[in-house]
């Protein structure tokens, strides 16, 4: 549709222009920073930074009612800025025109409920969001769609050139920002570094096609990480992990989403993420704070972190009941299905929990909640749920093995419904399901296969076959006959079918 065939009093707010007024603010002195430069840690005192608009409240002049009206009705316009995040451009990147929008296809995933036999084992209602979905088959491309475009703003008004930016990665965030880099090259150039053996082949044939300089570094995510914070502290790098606050903007689309899709109605409402590097559920809660905050959604929905108990520090800070007595300790990690999120010290850890604080505050009671799981527990579940309908990789898995254990803990109640965050495509993890199938997990995981879950291809050959078609030579007449009849035959007898 046009702007001109949408109702008067929501055609001035229908396309965003540049407005706000964007700054970085450090977490623990509070000191602010202009946009102009890319800061990764505060200048002053080193901490970690978050963006905020000094500006917001001129967006409480509109009302909440009136919002949720603007978003629904861009929805319909054929604009491509406005068909990824910045549909919400306001929240994500006020200060950026939209010609400076870089739109790959992110966002906007499908809300999938899960399938009543599937609803009935989890003991609950749920649906998956699809973030595997997005171009690069993760939820990365939301943020990195904020901090490239952030990057092509940079380059538009002259105060940056030649970036060459860089990242750490157990895959997904990898294959988003070298993707998300290419689309502008040469301006952007990017380098990724990668734990060795640590990262599935399909994730690390992503940054290789999409050309960026790939490193495979000893050691663990953890390692690497600080590797690239070195880089960003010394060098003139652009960092694109999401201690680059530019991601956080982006990441929190995904809470906009929902609420848009249960049509801004949160009340019983469970959101339930893996957590790894924290980005994503620190983006999670700002998001929702901010629809909050402007009355846009009335409710907080409850928010469940899950961790595998092979990479569990968030959850076990959270073990402590009294925030006073709180310290958080980076754990070692140990080889995790949920390899994504195999991240013993994650770079947002300050910012959950301040962030945690608040939307508890907000919420008058507690709504955020940490949930661990077991390995065999990851593999079980995401093979149950692609049993019903879904692609989710082993995160997905993850989340919905933290939903049943929220349950069971009563962090979720069964009148609730959950929303699951479906991470990324499960093609991405296909190795450690071929590793269930085979009954080949090297003993650390701890995961013994089910044989109710347990696949395998069969191969069909009648051994009275003497002509069996090859590439390249393929059979004709009677012995094309002769061959169809024969395997059809053994299938039939395989699958116990009856003759018609
Ligand atoms: N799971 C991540 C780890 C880095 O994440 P980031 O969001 O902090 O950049 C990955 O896919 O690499």
């Amino acid at each position: 549709m046009r702007v001109d065939q949408f109702p008067k009093d929501i055609q001035p707010y229908l396309i965003p222009g540049p407005g706000g007024d964007l700054i970085y603010r450090c977490l623990n002195c509070q000191k602010e920073f202009g946009i102009r430069h890319l800061l990764y840690t505060c200048p002053a005192c080193g901490h970690v930074l978050l963006l905020y608009d000094t500006d917001f409240e001129r967006l409480k002049k509109i009302s909440g009612p009136m919002w949720r009206r603007i978003f629904d009705y861009r929805r319909m316009l054929n604009i491509p800025a406005l068909n990824g995040i910045y549909r919400y451009h306001e929240l994500i990147g006020p200060v950026l025109p939209l010609d400076a929008a870089v739109f790959l296809g992110e966002g906007h995933t499908p809300v999938v409920e899960a399938n009543a036999r599937l609803q009935k084992k989890a003991g609950i209602r749920f649906y998956f969001k699809n973030d595997g979905q997005n171009p690069s088959a993760s939820f990365k491309d939301r943020g990195m769609a904020s901090a490239l475009s952030y990057i092509r703003y940079l380059l538009q008004q002259g105060y940056v050139s030649d970036v060459l930016a860089v990242c750490a990665s157990t895959g997904d965030t990898s294959a988003a920002a070298a993707l998300y880099a290419s689309f502008l090259h040469p301006d952007v150039k990017s380098a990724v570094l990668l734990p060795h053996k640590r990262v599935t082949p399909q994730q690390l044939s992503q940054p290789l096609g999409s050309g960026a300089m790939v490193f495979e570094v000893p050691g663990v995510f953890d390692d690497c990480m600080k590797i690239v914070e070195h880089l960003s502290e010394h060098y003139n790098v652009a960092l694109l992990n999401s201690k680059n606050a530019w991601r956080i903007l982006g990441q929190e689309s995904y809470s906009y989403e929902i609420a848009q899709g249960f049509e801004y109605d949160m009340a019983g409402k469970a959101v339930v993420a893996p957590v790894g590097n924290a980005g994503n559920i620190t983006a999670i809660m700002s998001g929702f704070l901010k629809f909050h905050d402007l009355g846009i959604i009335e409710d907080l929905p409850r928010i469940v972190g899950v961790q595998s108990e092979h990479a569990n520090p968030v959850y076990k800070y959270y073990l402590e009941p009294d925030p006073e007595k709180r310290c958080f300790e980076p754990v070692q990690v140990k080889p995790s299905v949920a390899q994504a999120a195999m991240i013993g010290n994650p770079v947002s850890m300050p910012r959950v929990i301040r962030l945690v604080a608040e939307y508890n505050r907000r919420a008058g009671q507690q709504k955020v909640f940490v949930e661990e799981v077991t390995e065999q527990q990851i593999m079980d579940w995401q093979l149950r749920a692609n049993r019903n309908g879904h692609v989710v990789c082993t995160h997905g898995g993850e989340c919905l093995a933290g939903l049943v254990a929220a349950k069971k803990s009563g962090k979720i109640a069964a009148d609730e419904t959950a929303i699951l965050d479906s991470t990324a495509h499960a093609l991405k993890f296909a190795d450690f399901q071929q590793m269930y199938f085979d009954n080949n997990f090297p003993p650390e995981y701890g995961i013994i296969p089910r044989d109710e879950l347990v696949n395998a291809p069969e191969l069909v050959c009648p051994e009275d076959l003497d002509k069996v078609p090859r590439p390249g030579r393929p059979l004709s007449g009677d012995d094309l006959a002769h061959f169809v009849q024969r395997t059809a035959e053994d299938i039939a007898m395989r699958l116990d079918l009856k003759k018609v």
